[in-house]
């Protein structure tokens, strides 16, 4: 059922489970299986990673933090030592106050360092903790912003996506406390280790194999709780678009006018029951194994007990030996306990630190070939070469074979039925896709070959499903172009030509108010007034291509018309690639090329394609007459 329904929610996406152009192909069913049990030999590999982390983000603290460690792994045993020393001359012949005071002060004040260092490290942790959480959120945000479009197609991207972006703020603490304490247990048990062998050896060994199961146990949860995250992210994902769905304002309304509420809501209670399910079973597992383990230690820490006092009473053991072995032995326990809490943690977050790798290579791994080249200054003509592409969900072709040229300062539009390719076309014109086969060129230079921020200078866009930015009018506009300053000549300039000065204007705090009434003094727009806004984003960026893909479908038909008719003045010289349904508003164009299924089936003016008499003409025709009917009406 849960498999039907993740399977259709990525189908509604637009991602069909099938053979993937890319090389990682995807398969629902594939990730929906649980992954095997992670080994413990992963770890030395997982606190390399951890601590190239930790150091990456905060050198100095962590190496500050790592000799605080050090040190407090060599105060508590010289804390033993002298404890040790203490109960030798208290239980000694003769015991002396004068002599006691030197072992007293001694081990006050290794104390009182200890101690100090103990609040120090507390602190420092937690500092740590955060600045790597806000280095580790970077990471993830970088790979979000500089990976290729295309990774957006793939869902195995997204649960990675997800993952990081869930675990960017709880798992780099968790993960930086795990490996930290690590190293300071491991100090502490090494320097403890010391101490209780120059007391008695084979206690030494006792308490290694007491802990043992506790250290099992720890690696064994670390990774049952990674398995669980990982198995459960594709469920996930659907449960929060589920939540998404039910509590944010974009679907408020449609939710409420087709009673959607109990529907949604029964989707989402049954992912979370499943999660619930398998989350309980994780904790059942987890507690039995944490109760075996500990219930061990306690039998061997008591059987070790019971030696010392068999030692003792046959005087092969002093009673200042024993005092210190038996409070080296609890101190151990404690240190060897959080040892294995640490492993333990640094287990869990593992499923971060692996999404962060792996999101690094990916980053890498889709990067453009070397060397880059530069776009051309004043190049003279934007074509697309025997295009091919297909999305990765799917089998078909959406673009097969198309050859296109614009020469600058031209105006062509791209026209055809619904799903015919011109948004994917206009993409790949701007560079934000790759063609599978053939190229995409400026002059000679191979758009795939050179830096994806250099070809973005060349373009401006207005897409068909642009965003809103729930932020001031002014910002709506100025991010079109965010490198040039966001004066209020550029900006209300063009405002004005996109028609949107007015409306912006009459707003409570015209151009700084916040387009967003969830927001204190904010305000929405109507569906035409946002699309004016986008148009006002494109012009103000200023590129020498200008790409409108059906930017004037919720434009009245007098506004669509004005602002076509406007066009060749508003874009002063530069290129435009022009899609709409509305045939009256592209006949203008230099060149109009009709697309049907993925491929150019006609190209010419207006006139050259009426005279055609073909696809073009037969849907002019179509539209013409059905407004002439309006008309009549
Ligand atoms: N992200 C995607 N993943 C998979 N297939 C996609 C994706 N985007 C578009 N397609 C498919 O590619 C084909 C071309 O889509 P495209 O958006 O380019 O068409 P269009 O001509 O712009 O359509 P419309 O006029 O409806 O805007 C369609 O069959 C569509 O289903």
């Amino acid at each position: 059922m849960l498999l039907r329904i993740a399977r259709a929610f990525f189908e509604r996406e637009g991602v069909t489970v099938g053979v993937a152009r890319t090389s990682r192909n995807f398969d629902l069913d594939q990730v929906l299986r649980p992954v095997r049990l992670r080994s413990a030999r992963s770890l030395p590999r997982l606190l390399r990673e951890a601590f190239a982390l930790t150091f990456d983000a905060a050198p100095r603290t962590a190496t500050v933090f790592a000799f605080i460690q050090v040190f407090i792994g060599l105060g508590v045993a010289a804390q033993l030592l002298a404890v040790r020393s203490l109960l030798q001359a208290l239980l000694g012949d003769q015991v002396e106050v004068g002599t006691l005071v030197p072992h007293v002060i001694a081990l006050s004040t290794i104390s009182a360092v200890v101690g100090a260092a103990n609040a120090v490290r507390t602190e420092q942790q937690r500092l740590l903790g955060e600045v790597v959480s806000i280095h580790a959120t970077g990471k993830v945000i970088d790979v979000g912003t500089s990976v290729d479009l295309l990774a957006f197609e793939d869902p195995a991207f997204h649960d990675s996506l997800q993952r990081a972006r869930l675990n960017a703020v709880v798992r780099p603490v968790q993960m930086t406390t795990g490996a930290l304490g690590i190293l300071s247990a491991s100090f502490a048990v090494v320097g403890i280790g010391a101490a209780l062998f120059l007391v008695q050896p084979l206690f030494v060994l006792f308490v290694a194999v007491a802990y043992a199961p506790a250290w099992l146990a720890a690696t064994r949860s670390g990774s049952a709780a990674y398995d669980f995250s990982r198995n459960q992210t594709p469920r996930e994902r659907l449960r929060n678009y589920f939540f998404q769905l039910l509590t944010d304002k974009p679907y408020a309304t449609e939710l409420r006018a087709f009673g959607l509420k109990s529907a949604l809501r029964d989707r989402h209670d049954e992912l979370a029951q499943r999660r619930l399910a398998d989350f309980r079973m994780l904790v059942r597992q987890r507690l039995k194994a944490g109760l075996i383990s500990s219930l061990l230690a306690a039998g061997l820490i008591a059987a070790t007990l019971v030696v010392m006092i068999l030692l003792v009473s046959t005087g092969r053991m002093t009673i200042a030996d024993a005092g210190t072995a038996a409070a080296a032995l609890v101190l151990l326990g404690q240190r060897l306990q959080s040892l294995a809490s640490g492993v333990g943690a640094v287990y869990e977050s593992s499923l971060f630190l692996e999404d962060v790798t792996s999101f690094s290579a990916e980053a890498h791994g889709r990067s453009r070939p070397q060397p880059i080249e530069a776009v051309p200054a004043d190049w003279s003509r934007l074509r697309a070469e025997d295009v091919h592409f297909s999305y990765p969900s799917r089998m078909a072709s959406t673009l097969s074979g198309v050859t296109l040229e614009i020469r600058r300062g031209e105006i062509i539009a791209l026209v055809g039925e619904n799903g015919s390719g011109k948004s994917t076309l206009a993409k790949l014109l701007a560079g934000l896709y790759q063609p599978s086969d053939g190229r995409v060129l400026l002059d000679d230079t191979d758009l795939a070959r050179c830096a994806p921020d250099d070809v973005a200078r060349q373009i401006g866009m207005v897409l068909q499903d642009f965003v809103r930015y729930r932020l001031s009018a002014r910002d709506n506009i100025a991010f079109g172009a965010p490198q040039r300053p966001a004066d209020d000549a550029s900006v209300t300039d063009a405002a004005r030509r996109a028609d949107a000065h007015e409306f912006i204007a009459s707003l409570p705090d015209a151009y700084e108010t916040p387009l967003g009434p969830e927001f204190l003094g904010g305000s929405d727009l109507s569906g035409g007034q946002w699309q004016r806004l986008a148009l006002a984003r494109a012009f103000f960026r200023d590129a020498p291509v200008l790409i409108l893909d059906e930017p004037t479908a919720a434009l009245d038909a007098r506004a669509e018309a004005d602002l076509f008719d406007r066009i060749r003045d508003l874009q002063r010289g530069r290129t435009v690639v022009l899609i709409s349904h509305r045939f009256s508003t592209v006949r203008s164009a230099d060149r109009i090329h009709v697309l049907h299924e993925g491929q150019i089936v006609e190209s010419g003016t207006h006139k050259d394609l009426m005279a055609l008499a073909g696809r073009y003409a037969a849907l002019y025709t179509l539209q013409a007459s059905a407004y002439a009917d309006q008309e009549k009406h």
